[in-house]
């Protein structure tokens, strides 16, 4: 298995592009298996495992499907499965997006049940309960979810209990091709879901409100296959602004949002770091002292989870006591005890760390235990005396792009090495299925 070794200690400088966002391009490409006439071209897709593992989904149930310099094509005008497998689901809870699309398109739609995982139980029950107000029928056995409904779908009122992504996501899907009007009503916010609506409308969907909490959609006949560019990640643009201020240094991050990423850069700001949009990025400037805060996640736009093991670390390196408190997902601090192992000050109270900084962070071995988990060792290992060693990185691959390597570029002493213990910079990446490079990163 790879590890990623890194030693701290190292100012960071340059500059630093981020990639299409991870969650919005899975459900995008998800929902390219609505159009049942012309082909879809998505573009600025990130070259991850996550992305390999939907595009499997979508060739399983008989869609035509090339990726190539991060652009996806795709060609759902055959007539198509209506039954995703088991291993798509276990690799990645995404694959369970397909649901809404093939359940509009067929009026039936099975994939398996997925579990929890190592943040949280993370239930589907939302995203059923808005396909039964359409008028499914939903049978869950034997590891599995069947939807199925006579005729089309039918328009209808639905009231998330939480804002939640995927439910918002799946429902908008369905609806876009039901019969009549839905309303989603506390639905998600995040541009992700924003960016998806506009995938949908170039297809022929009529989709109004999204990004607010109430979202309206005229359903239509059929979609059609469009063309469409993803937006930038922001959690990727997150992680590089820590790995600019944790080390004290000056990275120009490329193609950021600042808009996506208000609640990041003001908790930022209130550590003491500067920050100042730059052409189209941001640049961060990291201080002599940072300064502690307290940080809640909640739902956009409040501050992000998938932010929360990163900000950790910035606040295991700022001076006083900061509380990090965990709403969305029950149990997403699993990467505590790996932190501990390199020497940090914080203890687990309910649903909130307690972080007592600054921490003399030690080179350690340590295990990613989620993918935001992986790039916060990472970033902790930037600071750390000493080696940092990193294992499990197929959390780590899941959403970023060769996070080792454009660290490196930006001045970091790390390395990505084999079981062999051969460094792999620059970073290869090995299609999952069909066992084919790729990709290749410098
Ligand atoms: C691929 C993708 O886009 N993943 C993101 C998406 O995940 P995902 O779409 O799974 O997250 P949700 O917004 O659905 O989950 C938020 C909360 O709602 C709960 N819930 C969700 C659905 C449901 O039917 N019932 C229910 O109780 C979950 O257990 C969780 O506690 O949003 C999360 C919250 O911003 C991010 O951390 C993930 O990176
Ligand atoms: C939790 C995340 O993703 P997923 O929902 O795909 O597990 C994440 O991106 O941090």
């Amino acid at each position: 298995m790879d590890e990623i070794i890194v030693r701290g200690g190292h100012q960071l400088s340059g500059t630093v592009r981020v990639e299409g966002a991870k969650n919005a391009v899975l459900p995008v490409i998800a929902a390219s298996l609505i159009a049942s006439e012309g082909k879809s071209t998505i573009t600025d897709v990130p070259e991850l495992a996550d992305v390999y593992t939907i595009n499997e989904v979508l060739r399983s149930v008989n869609a035509e499907v090339k990726f190539e310099n991060n652009t996806i094509y795709v060609d759902a005008s055959n007539k198509l499965k209506t039954k995703a497998p088991f291993e798509y689901v276990r690799k990645m809870r995404a694959s369970v997006l397909v649901l809404g699309p093939l359940l509009a398109r067929y009026g039936h739609a099975n994939v398996a049940m997925p579990g929890g995982c190592a943040i949280g139980s993370r239930p589907i029950d939302l995203h059923l309960k808005g396909f039964e107000a359409m008028g499914a029928d939903v049978h869950v056995g034997n590891g599995f979810v069947e939807v199925s409904v006579d005729g089309r779908l039918k328009g209808a009122k639905i009231y998330l209990d939480v804002p939640s992504v995927g439910a918002t996501e799946n429902i908008m899907m369905a609806a876009a091709l039901a019969d009549g009007k839905t309303i989603i009503e506390n639905s998600a916010k995040e541009p992700e879901i924003v960016d998806l609506a506009n995938y949908l409308n170039k297809m022929g969907a009529k989709i109004v409100g999204a990004g607010t909490e109430t979202i309206r959609i005229e359903g239509v006949e059929t979609l059609t296959g469009a063309e469409h560019s993803i937006i930038p990640d922001r959690v990727e643009a997150g992680t590089f602004m820590v790995a600019a201020a944790i080390t004290g240094g000056n990275v120009l991050i490329e193609n950021a949002v600042s808009e996506h990423l208000r609640s990041v850069i003001s908790k930022m700001e209130e550590m003491g770091v500067i920050i100042k949009e730059e052409g189209e990025g941001i640049r961060v400037i990291g201080p002599e002292l940072l300064k502690a805060t307290d940080i809640k996640t909640l739902p956009h736009p409040g501050f992000p989870t998938d932010m929360q093991s990163q900000m950790m670390t910035l606040m295991l390196c700022a001076q006083g006591t900061s509380v990090i408190t965990e709403t969305v997902f029950e149990n997403r601090f699993m990467h505590v005890e790996e932190f501990r192992r390199m020497n940090a000050k914080m203890k687990i109270e309910g649903r909130s760390v307690i972080i007592e900084g600054p921490s003399e962070l030690q080179g350690a071995e340590v295990a990613a235990t989620d993918l935001r988990a992986a790039a916060a060792l990472i970033l902790a290992g930037l600071n750390a005396e000493g080696y940092t060693r990193v294992t499990e990185l197929k959390h780590l691959d899941r959403g970023y792009v060769d996070l080792a390597g454009k660290l490196a570029s930006l001045g970091a002493d790390i390395e990505r090495v084999n079981e062999q213990g051969d460094s792999i910079n620059p970073f290869v990446q090995v299609e999952y299925e069909t066992n084919k490079v790729v990709a290749e990163f410098s």
